[in-house]
């Protein structure tokens, strides 16, 4: 069942450095600052404690315990200080991405969401991993270091069911599918788009996701380094609505985003244009845990 309610989000596009410590600091002050604003939900970028590279995914790795009550600062220090975040400000917090080593020693890339309580209410590791080629322009290839993970991944609120993506897993519109079929009323995909594909590919992804899904889509960036000093993110966090409008976007500076996700336009875009229920799946469907699903 959709929610009619309304939910503000605050996208907090932060900049990353090569230093740990100092990255946690600047999550939490954002998480602060849109508490401070009532925002109900405050969203950080992928891969807000490292730097997004292949080398320092390891290096910057942590272990994701089950439940907060096991976190320890010194053993998990990013995911520590956002449950104490969210606890202290009382907010739900998607929060962006680690990387995480997982109980089986690989790297996974990994976002972890917390409820108003501190509480871990899931996670997300990303399923689809950026390796890209292109000529002259950008290689990347994640899979050097991380591993993929296979879950689909959907979180039900007291506000309003979310699912989350990371980064490159929104280029793939089954997993979007998939949870819109799991009856999410908004997108979370934190991610780090480059200068590349980010002008060419971003907003039209996001827009493309709302509008096929025909739900709220928020995605958040790190905000743009330096020139010549690593990966270069687009920046650009955006709210999308269901009608496929950008309702909130920023340029590549240090920002925070805020729109007013309007839940009940959900189902008014829904009864609009029909489009679920006009599929041929007579037809057409996804394989396998799609079928299920119905898709
Ligand atoms: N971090 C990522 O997954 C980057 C994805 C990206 O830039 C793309 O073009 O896709």
């Amino acid at each position: 069942m959709s929610t009619s309610r309304n939910v503000k989000v605050a996208l907090c596009q932060i900049s990353t450095t090569s230093d740990k410590v100092a990255n946690i600091k600047t999550a939490c002050d954002a998480i602060e600052e849109a508490a401070a604003a009532n925002s109900d939900i405050i969203a950080l970028p992928e891969c807000f404690n490292s730097p997004y590279d292949t080398a320092s995914f390891p290096v910057y790795a942590e272990k994701i315990p089950a439940s907060a009550e096991q976190l320890t600062e010194a053993e998990h220090p990013s995911t520590f200080a956002l449950s104490q975040a969210a606890k202290r400000f009382s907010r739900h917090i998607i929060g962006g991405s680690i990387p995480e080593r997982g109980d089986d020693d690989r790297v996974y890339n990994t976002c972890v969401v917390f409820g108003p309580d501190g509480g871990i209410l899931g996670k997300h590791r990303k399923m689809h991993l950026f390796d890209i080629n292109v000529p002259g322009k950008i290689t990347f290839r994640e899979s050097d270091t991380l591993s993929a993970g296979n879950s689909v991944t959907v979180i039900d609120t007291p506000l309003c069911k979310l699912g989350v993506g990371i980064c490159y897993d929104l280029r793939f519109p089954e997993l979007s599918m998939l949870m819109r079929a799991a009856g999410c009323d908004a997108l979370f995909f934190p991610g780090a788009f480059n200068l590349t594909t980010g002008p060419a590919h971003w907003e039209l992804l996001l827009r493309a996701r709302a509008l096929d899904n025909q739900c709220y889509v928020c995605a958040v960036s790190p905000a743009r380094g330096p020139p010549g000093g690593g990966y270069q993110a687009w920046g650009h966090s955006t709210a999308v609505s269901p009608w496929g409008e950008v309702i909130a976007t920023t340029g590549h500076e240090s920002a925070i985003v805020y729109a007013v996700l309007e839940l009940g336009r959900n189902a008014e875009v829904r009864a609009s244009i029909p489009v679920s229920q006009q599929k041929r799946r007579d037809v057409y469907g996804l394989q396998g845990p799609g079928e299920r699903a119905g898709l």
